[in-house]
Parts: C-alpha cells; sequence; structure tokens
C-alpha cells in the first residue's frame, strides 16, 4: 500500500518528496475575480505548490441568501483555472460541486472538515478516483476510521489531515501530536496538517512531526472583512513559511545516526582517546584502572573501546597521559574490536 502517490500530476506526496504547501485561497479573494488572480500569483510568487479555492454549491449548503457575493460562477472558475500559474485545485464542499471539479478536471479533491462525516458524499467522492485530502476538523478518532475505511475501499491514493476548527487557533487547541497518533493508526497513507492559527510555527512543527502536506489560509491583507482572514499568512508569512519549511526539511535529515564529516572538526579538537593513567611499562598487562579517558594527541584507541584493552598486554613503554594506540597494545586491532 503506498505511503506516497502522485497528488498533482508530477507531484508526489509521501515518503521522503518534499513537503507538499497548499495556498488556501478560499473565499478570502472577497468575491472578486480580480483579486483571486493576484492571489494566485503571490502563493507561486511566495513558493506555494498550489492554491486552492473553496466550491460550494450554495443551494445544497446553506439557505437561499447566504454570502453568495463569495461564490464564484463555474464559467469564473474555469477562467481562474486557465489562469493559474500553477497546480490549482478547487476543494470540493457539496454533492454538486463534487460533479464540477470532476468536470473542471482538477488535480485532487480536497474535503473540508465540514463533510468529514458527510459519509454519502465522501463515497461519491472516493468514487471519482482523484487523489483526495480529507480534513479531520471537529471529528472523532472512531469517525476517523471510518474515513479511512469508507474512502480506501474505493481510492488508494488519499491522505487525512489533523487540523482544529477553531480561526484564530490557540496553541493549546492545535494537538500535533494527533499527527503521530494518525502516523500509528493508518500507516499506509500520508498524514497532512491544516493550520487555522496566526503565525507559522506551528506548520512548520507539524512538517517536523511528518506532515507530508500543508494548508494555510493566505490573505492579501489581514484586516478585510471576513472570518477566515485573521487566521490567514499574509505574503511575508507565506514565503516565511516556505522557507522555513524547506530549511527543517533539510534538518530532519536521512535518519542515519553516525559521526558526520561536518563533526570532524569538532572531533578533532575535542573528542578524547584512552590515556595511561600512569606510567605502563612495557609487557604490563592492562586493567581498568591503568586507564583514563582525555582529550589528547595524537589520537589514540576511542573511549568505547576502553573495555577491550582489559587483559591487553602493551608492547612499549607508555608513559603517564601519553594516548594509548592500537599500535602500542599486542593483539589489538580489527580482530580484537570485531
Ligand atoms: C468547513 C469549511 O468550509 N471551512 C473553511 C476552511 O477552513 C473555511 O474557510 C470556511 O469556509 C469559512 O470559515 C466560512 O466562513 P463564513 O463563516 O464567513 O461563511
Ligand atoms: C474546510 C476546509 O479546510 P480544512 O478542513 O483543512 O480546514 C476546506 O478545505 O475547505
Amino acid at each position: 500500500m503506498p505511503l506516497k502517490f502522485e497528488l498533482c500530476p508530477g507531484r508526489m506526496i509521501g515518503g521522503n518528496n518534499p513537503c507538499f504547501i497548499i495556498a488556501e485561497i478560499g473565499q478570502n479573494h472577497q468575491g472578486d475575480i480580480e483579486i483571486a488572480k493576484k492571489m494566485i500569483k503571490m502563493a507561486k510568487d511566495c513558493g506555494a505548490d498550489c492554491a486552492k479555492f473553496q466550491k460550494s454549491e450554495l443551494e445544497f449548503k446553506f439557505s437561499k441568501k447566504h454570502k453568495r457575493h463569495l461564490e464564484f460562477s463555474h464559467e469564473q472558475y474555469s477562467e481562474l483555472q486557465q489562469y493559474a500559474l500553477l497546480h490549482l485545485f478547487l476543494s470540493c464542499v457539496f454533492k454538486m460541486a463534487v460533479e464540477f471539479l470532476h468536470e473542471l478536471n482538477v488535480p485532487f479533491f480536497k474535503v473540508g472538515y465540514g463533510d468529514t462525516n458527510n459519509f454519502p458524499y465522501l463515497k461519491k467522492t472516493a468514487q471519482k478516483g482523484h487523489p483526495m485530502v480529507v480534513s479531520s476538523g471537529m471529528q472523532s478518532m472512531e469517525t476517523m476510521h471510518r474515513v479511512y475505511e469508507t474512502v480506501k475501499e474505493h481510492n488508494q491514493n488519499f491522505c487525512i489531515l489533523q487540523c482544529t476548527s477553531a480561526y484564530p487557533l490557540e496553541p493549546e487547541d492545535v494537538n500535533l501530536r494527533v499527527i503521530m497518533e494518525y502516523q500509528k493508526e493508518f500507516p499506509d497513507i500520508p498524514i497532512v496538517y491544516s493550520g487555522h492559527e496566526s503565525g507559522i510555527s506551528f506548520t512548520v512543527g507539524a512538517v517536523a512531526l511528518g506532515a507530508k502536506v500543508v494548508k494555510r489560509h493566505v490573505t492579501l491583507d489581514k484586516t478585510w472583512k471576513g472570518s477566515d482572514h485573521a487566521a490567514s499568512l499574509e505574503p511575508a508569512e507565506l514565503a516565511e513559511l516556505v522557507r522555513s519549511i524547506r530549511i527543517v526539511e533539510k534538518a530532519l535529515g536521512t535518519g542515519v545516526k553516525r559521526m558526520l564529516p561536518c563533526e570532524v572538526p569538532c572531533h578533532d579538537k575535542l573528542g578524547k582517546s584512552v590515556v595511561a593513567k600512569t606510567a605502563i611499562p612495557k609487557g604490563t598487562e592492562l586493567t581498568l584502572d591503568m586507564l583514563s579517558v582525555k582529550v589528547a594527541e595524537p589520537k589514540g584507541i576511542a573511549p568505547e573501546d576502553i573495555f577491550q584493552l582489559v587483559g591487553k598486554k602493551v608492547t612499549i613503554d607508555i608513559e603517564e597521559d601519553e594516548s594509548i594506540t592500537e599500535d602500542a597494545v599486542d593483539s589489538y586491532g580489527k580482530k580484537a574490536k570485531a
């Protein structure tokens, strides 16, 4: 079962692939297509991997008067998709939108937390066969198990994201440890983080914990009217988030623990060796109380090998504080170490 899959054409996620960074434009375009285009360009310029919108079919979601001015038409979405200079995808929020987004052929489907436990919708979305990112805001682990089973039956390429549905999100409610719980509960899918906090630190922390995709709301101005702006990143913050994530990814390294070439100067200066605690005449059989560990020149036997010296004879006279080198010990060396 894949821990990695292609979320957008040519862009794998999961495993050691770079974290996929989604700039959520959502409804922060204020219903103005020119602002929407500006935001797509801004997301690209800041280094995000994708700009995301939310497509709702309002008659299925809300009563008649609800914020109609914030919703673009199908034609406008097609125009935006043409405009998009980077991978654009649109989140689907209700049944009819699934059909439209399928027609629009967006690279992947995002299920917002408002629909995560809407199982008929989830199944229908999964059956469309596009890769999926499913939010877990407002849900329980039990529901997320049902979500996993439901989607998995129809679609192997999906990920689940940790999200707390509060704007702006306070540190004590972020619950980044859920990322690790999901990694244990759902080991064959990538885990994702969607943040509604202000600032970038929790999102960077989520990447350090293994989030393979992150999603943050973005805005051109946090003071604009609307519920999401305050929990959104302005361009400079988005750019900083991308920079920080890329640095943290480098810092995550390989996980292989060994002395790295960059540590050699430090080891040359501060690495310790086994030295003689007192003068040791040639032919003496070594005991632990004859040995000490110090920074010494030249380097001698490494401290971790000190016990292997016990019972061995020295082949030369060794002075107090002098390093004990391999050459000075009878039958010491590779064979003794092995
Ligand atoms: C569930 C979902 O879609 N949530 C989205 C993602 O975070 C939000 O952007 C909402 O659309 C937004 O907060 C709603 O704002 P208003 O309360 O102004 O309609
Ligand atoms: C609600 C959404 O996002 P999230 O659940 O990640 O906050 C969305 O993508 O529309």
